[in-house]
């Protein structure tokens, strides 16, 4: 493994751990993106799987909003997206501005035209180049971390060919195709696997992977065919990190739309931190999980239009909810959902300089 600077902050590391933090750390997902006018112009120019593969652009705009919001802000997350599973699978993806994949999954028979044995390595290593230069970049300032999409998110995505309303497509292959829904969704999960082993050799500290789709499907359909895939994640990176003798990293799942399983998921998930979003009071949420897990979100990312004194209130109440026993402890503040390009980022300052205040 490669040396890097030694850390000055490690408050999300500690959270993640379920320990006491003499305040909460915070960050936001999609803390790189649109809103900040510093990564559109990088844009501008470049497109958007580009500045994924390209790791000097990755490391930049990785890096954009830490040196803008320094002091304030906890972690990093790797400028990437979870759609470079399907195309390291061998199928095509297209950003305009959403994703779209001109040739989807139709049927099982299409199955075969995926790539046998994906080499993470091969496929993905930009990814880890980019962790590497950035590890460095950060100069400890603050953890990095990486991720991975959910199998049932990225397989509905590969199915449905890009965002859908009703899911149609991927969940007429969960009730027609079950053996071979399941099939595929075991095939995904392996490479997310050795894509997130790949990522802690490179550097990353923490994993967080994104089942932004757990919310569509019944809570039976969810622990039919998606948490098996969650599940099997945790246990192939940790087994794979200890087979090859590297120290294991936290691991988070934000499972949106799936409270109804914070139970099952703090029991048996496997995960360190569960990422909740705004449809649960954080108490409640506590309550269900009890000290098992860590927790992350939960504030509704529209709030950030609300103005000043709505985020300050709001963020407020989001501190009260999180604390034990009047502690700080186990909690890794941030927005329930991806912050949204309308945002002023000087508004997202004041939400970081809120949770500072009241998570103190
Ligand atoms: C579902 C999903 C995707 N990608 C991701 C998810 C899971 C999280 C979630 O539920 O929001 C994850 C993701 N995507 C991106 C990151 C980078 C790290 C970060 O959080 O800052 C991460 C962690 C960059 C991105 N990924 C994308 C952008 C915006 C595209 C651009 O720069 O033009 C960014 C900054 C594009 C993307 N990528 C995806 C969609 C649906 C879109 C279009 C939606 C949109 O326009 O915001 C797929």
């Amino acid at each position: 493994m490669v040396e890097f600077p030694a850390m000055k902050n490690d408050l999300l590391l500690r959270a993640a751990r379920g320990e006491e933090t003499e305040r909460a750390p915070v960050w936001v997902m999609r803390q790189a993106g649109r809103y900040l006018p510093e990564f559109r112009k990088v844009r501008e120019s470049h497109e958007f799987f580009e500045v994924c593969r390209t790791p000097e652009l990755a490391t930049e705009v990785t890096v954009q909003p830490i040196r803008r919001y320094t002091g304030l802000i906890d972690a990093s997350i790797i400028f990437s997206d979870i759609l470079v599973i399907p195309q390291a699978m061998g199928m095509e993806v297209q950003m305009n501005p959403g994703p779209h994949f001109p040739d989807p999954l139709n049927t099982p028979e299409d199955i075969e035209k995926l790539t046998k044995v994906v080499d993470v390595n091969k496929e993905l290593g930009y990814v880890f180049e980019a962790i590497t230069s950035t590890r460095k970049a950060l100069n400890g300032e603050v953890p990095l971390i990486g991720f991975c999409g959910a199998p049932w998110t990225l397989f509905a995505y590969m199915i449905e060919g890009g965002g859908s309303k009703t899911f149609q497509k991927a969940k007429t292959w969960l009730f027609r195709y079950p053996e071979e829904s399941k099939a595929l969704l075991l095939r995904i999960a392996d490479v997310c696997v050795d894509f997130l082993v790949g990522q802690v050799k490179a550097g990353a500290q923490l994993l967080q992977v994104f089942d932004s789709w757990a919310g569509e499907l019944a809570p039976h359909h969810f622990h039919e065919f998606s948490f098996p895939g969650l599940q099997y994640i945790t246990k192939g990176v940790r087994q794979k990190l200890a087979s090859l003798g590297i120290p294991s990293v936290p691991m988070t799942l934000f499972a949106k739309g799936a409270n109804h399983a914070l139970s099952v998921l703090a029991g048996e998930g496997g995960y360190d931190v569960l990422g909740i979003d705004w449809g649960i009071e954080p108490s409640e949420a506590r309550r269900i999980v009890g000290d098992k897990v860590a927790l992350q979100g939960n504030l509704d990312p529209n709030l950030l239009y609300g103005g000043r004194d709505a985020i300050e209130r709001e963020v407020k109440r989001m501190c009260e909810g999180f604390r034990v026993g009047g502690r700080v402890k186990g909690w890794i503040a941030n927005l329930g959902h991806g912050i949204t390009p309308g945002v002023d980022p000087e508004d997202l300052r004041w939400f970081f300089e809120c949770v500072r205040k009241y998570s103190s």
